[in-house]
């Protein structure tokens, strides 16, 4: 019998990682994508099969984490044995903008999809994976494990702890299969261009282009575990895999800063930056040329700030088999070189710079 899988966030950087890896496995693979103006599939435009196509495995709904009848009318139709939750306003600093949606679609909308679950009696067929994430733990002192206590420092984490908790109360009250994997932060070529990952890859790359003169950053200071995407969507199908539901973390078990970030990044492309000044005055330099590289722009701050996340992923590698395999400098590496090739094609495309790093 052909698996099915349900992912909500399938046009997220997770989601499009996830869908190949199901296919691969041979999961038919049905997808909840938010009506939007503009084409928002750009990440998985590549697993597109019309759906005329006999046998075809990949299959897109429209829905929304806001909309409980429309949850309920897709699971209902999928009738799935796993669902992912990755769908999420899954901006930290965007967050505190939109604290009221992002308690909606993150908090209840997870509530909705387990709600979906129980109505349409499908608790026995049914694993549900939520993402929970390392901002859970906020101001905790790393390095973090399952025992931490969460100190949540942002609207968002705030509603990723209604999340978490109701998926665990859903799981001990009601039997179902369902997981929370606590995923320290990942990247790739495909992250969203106002992470900061991806942000600093884009502007090295356009920098090093002479479409872009300087990189405006916030806290350079803070310190993030930081693997590889492709890495944790393996982590996430294992986790559904294992023999009981139960919550894990997934991290790399190294921490770097946002400014090591920076650094590396700079030196794909041969630069070496020099640091000058403090706090907001800092500047980075190119020590070959004098040119003023980078500044900081106090509108990239937030209202609260999370220092160090660095996870302990000793329970996933122990009991589920999983460790990341790319290093953060081939990660960093991997996504400049990424960003050199993609604002090429762009800038031949549209013959300028198309830039969306306002976060
Ligand atoms: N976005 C952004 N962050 C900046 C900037 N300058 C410094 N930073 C700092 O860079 C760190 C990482 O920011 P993000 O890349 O936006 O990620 P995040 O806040 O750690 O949240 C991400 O990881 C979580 C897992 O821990 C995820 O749950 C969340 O959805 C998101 O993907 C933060 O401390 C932020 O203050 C900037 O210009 N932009």
């Amino acid at each position: 019998m052909t698996r099915r899988a349900l992912i909500t966030g399938i046009t997220g950087q997770d989601g499009a990682y996830l869908a190949e890896l199901l296919l691969a496995k041979g999961y038919e693979v049905h997808g909840l994508k938010r009506r939007a103006s503009q084409f928002n599939t750009q990440r998985i435009d590549h697993l597109y099969v019309d759906p005329h196509t006999a046998g075809a495995r990949f299959h897109l709904h429209y829905g929304d984490l806001t909309d409980a009848t429309n949850l309920i009318r897709v699971v209902q139709e999928v009738q799935p044995d796993e669902i992912y939750n990755l769908a999420a306003q899954s901006h930290v600093k965007v967050s505190f903008d939109t604290p009221e949606y992002t308690a909606n679609a993150d908090g209840l909308g997870t509530l909705r999809l387990l709600e979906a679950i129980r109505i349409l009696k499908l608790e026995h067929r049914t694993r549900f994976y939520q993402a929970s994430t390392s901002e859970l733990y906020g101001k905790a002192s790393p390095p973090q494990n399952e025992a931490t206590p969460f100190l949540p420092q942002s609207p968002y984490a705030a509603a990723k702890l209604y999340a978490y908790w109701i998926t665990r109360n859903y799981r001990d009250g009601y039997g179902l299969f369902a997981a929370n994997g606590i995923l320290f932060n990942h990247e790739s070529p495909r992250r969203g261009e106002t992470f900061v990952t991806r942000k600093i890859t884009r502007a090295v790359a356009a920098i090093e282009l002479g479409l872009q003169d300087r990189l405006y950053m916030g806290n350079l200071d803070s310190l993030r575990d930081w693997g590889h995407a492709r890495d944790y969507v393996e982590g996430m199908w294992r986790i559904l895999q294992h023999d009981r539901p139960d919550d894990w973390v997934l991290a790399t078990g190294e921490a770097h800063s946002v400014r090591e970030f920076v650094e590396r990044a700079f030196a794909a492309v041969g630069r070496e930056i020099v640091w000058k000044g403090r706090g907001v005055e800092e500047k980075g330099i190119d020590r070959r040329t004098g040119k003023l590289l980078v500044e900081i722009d106090p509108r990239y701050f937030r209202p609260l700030e999370v220092d160090h996340l660095l996870g302990d992923p000793s329970k996933a590698q122990r009991e589920l088999g999983w460790k990341h395999t790319t290093s953060f400098e081939e990660l960093v590496r991997e996504m400049v070189l990424a960003d050199l090739e993609q604002i090429q094609r762009e800038h031949l495309a549209h013959g300028q710079l198309v830039n969306h790093a306002a976060e």
